[in-house]
């Protein structure tokens, strides 16, 4: 189990909260965390006392911190996230989980939406407008790429810092992280504006793990990260065009929770587990965190495709995971059926419904095709969210691993034709899937931050050497 440093008190309020930390000090480590910047010290030997004061660090207490911290501590790092759909938490927890099976103990993990915590309107507010916003494309279409020139979101985002700079500060600094990972594409200028405005931005690590796949929105694109971890090369051209450094960008794939890659897929087992009929071919139907999209039409389609009315049975079997949609799962629960079918609503087990189907059916959701295509499952898109979901098509499409169809009647003569004639078809597909499947990323991710960390560690040793 991971070790928890010891809790603050609960109803702390805010005011208590930034006021304990504007008038206390720091214990983060106090070293240049820029990677380019440290890499010429590192070739120039510049790790002197004269080189760390020219760097800010006049305070003795600092310097006695940074000799305790040369040796071997726990390190925290503070994940940033919002329920803005269910993607920026599965990549959250997949990070945490990677982090706890690589390295146990050595590092604690705190996942959190801080501005809920800790801010106001609109940021304390971001999933109920994002819901609002998505619901409506339209609106969220304009939103979108409205807000796409830098100028237009840099100067609103600037003016949310400097409104809420104590409270976030002290939302970041709650937990004292050594480094800070952002998952959501509104949480880098923020906390990176705090931090410089602070002087921290040197001395805790701070990181970006984009999880759209294609055609992402700019805010993911800050300068002022250590790493932009980019899920697939044409996110790392859009990072490379929006000046980001190269040492910056690293591709290792979306961050998909372990127990997906590492569940030994035993459909037989699942099946029984789950309770799914193990002779019939199963498909999943599912819509993203929120249940979204045209799942209530595409279930009924099937139910009439997947019917054999000549011989009076089913030739396959629905499972559809509505999410946190509770109108949809009781909509399709008042519906009689003439094929199998489980109804189900929000589930943490994700992998084992996957592993259990032959084919699935999703809008264009990053965490959720990813996820697929670790499974082997053929994808059907059956919608995209506008913007950040719209690359997500010919990414799955193109590489042949399913197909894009709105249409709920062509969707349900696919899968029909894949569970009877076409099962070469369904084969291929499934081979394709696994091609284009990255089930190791997140452990290349957390091993890379791991170097990262250690190199920060042997930068302090490196100062105590040379401090004697
Ligand atoms: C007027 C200029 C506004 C610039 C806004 C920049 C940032 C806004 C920050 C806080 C406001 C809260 C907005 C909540 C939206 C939640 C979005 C989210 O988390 O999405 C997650 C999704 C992914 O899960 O985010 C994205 O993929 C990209 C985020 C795009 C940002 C859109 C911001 C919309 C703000 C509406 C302003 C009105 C439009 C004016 C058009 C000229
Ligand atoms: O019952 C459920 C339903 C879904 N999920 C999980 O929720 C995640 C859904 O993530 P998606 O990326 O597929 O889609 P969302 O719409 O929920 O995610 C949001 O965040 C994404 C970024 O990660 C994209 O930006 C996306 O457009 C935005 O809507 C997946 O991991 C899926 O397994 C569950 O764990 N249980």
């Amino acid at each position: 189990m991971m070790k928890v440093a010891s809790p603050r008190a609960q109803d702390d309020s805010i005011t208590q909260k930034v006021f304990r930390r504007v008038y206390s000090n720091f214990s983060f480590s106090t070293v240049d965390d820029d990677y380019n910047h440290n890499r010429r010290r590192s070739r120039s030997g510049d790790y002197g006392k004269e080189s760390l004061r020219k760097r800010g660090f006049e305070d003795k207490e600092q310097v006695m911190e940074m000799e305790q911290m040369g040796a071997e501590r726990i390190k925290t790092v503070l994940i940033l996230m919002s329920d803005t759909g269910g993607g920026h938490r599965a990549s959250a927890e997949a990070i945490r989980d990677a982090f706890n099976i690589e390295f146990g103990d050595d590092y604690r993990i705190i996942i959190k939406d801080v501005w809920k915590e800790y801010t106001g309107w609109p940021l304390n507010d971001m999933e109920r407008q994002y819901k609002f916003m998505v619901k409506h494309v339209g609106l969220w279409s304009v939103a979108f790429h409205g807000t796409s020139p830098k100028w237009i979101h840099r100067s609103y985002l600037s003016a949310l810092a400097a409104y809420y700079a104590k409270e976030i500060e002290a939302g970041l600094m709650e937990y004292k992280p050594d480094i800070i990972i952002s998952v959501h594409p509104l949480m880098q200028h923020i906390p990176l504006w705090v931090m410089k405005r602070q002087g921290l931005q040197k001395k805790v690590i701070f990181v970006t793990v984009i999880t759209d796949l294609n055609t992402c929105h700019r805010t993911w694109f800050h300068h002022g990260v250590s790493r932009c971890y980019c899920p697939s090369k044409e996110v790392a051209k859009r990072a490379l065009v929006d000046g980001l450094g190269g040492s910056q960008i690293r591709v290792f794939g979306l961050p998909v929770r372990p127990s997906f890659p590492r569940t030994i897929i035993c459909k037989d087992d699942l099946r029984r587990e789950l309770e799914i009929d193990s002779n019939l071919p199963a498909v999943l139907l599912m819509g993203g965190g929120e249940g979204m999209g045209p799942v209530q039409k595409t279930a009924q389609a099937l139910g009439d495709s997947l019917y054999d009315s000549k011989e009076r049975k089913p030739i396959g079997q629905l499972i559809v995971i509505c999410g946190r949609n509770k109108t949809l799962a009781s909509a399709l629960a008042s519906h009689e059926w003439k094929i199998p079918i489980k109804i189900r609503g929000f589930e943490t087990q994700m992998e084992k419904w996957m592993g259990a189907c032959d084919c699935i059916i999703t809008k264009a959701g990053p965490g959720t095709i990813a996820e697929a295509l670790i499974c082997g499952l053929p994808i059907i898109l059956n919608d995209y969210i506008p913007g950040q979901e719209k690359g997500n098509v010919p990414y799955v499409v193109d590489n042949g691993a399913g197909i894009f169809t709105r249409s709920p009647k062509e969707t349900a003569k696919t899968v029909a034709g894949w569970f009877s004639s076409k099962k070469n078809e369904l084969y291929k597909m499934s081979e394709n899937a696994l091609k284009l499947a990255q089930p190791e990323a997140v452990f290349d991710i957390v091993k890379d931050l791991h170097h990262l960390s250690q190199q920060q560690q042997q930068r302090i040793q490196l100062y105590n050497d040379y401090s004697y």
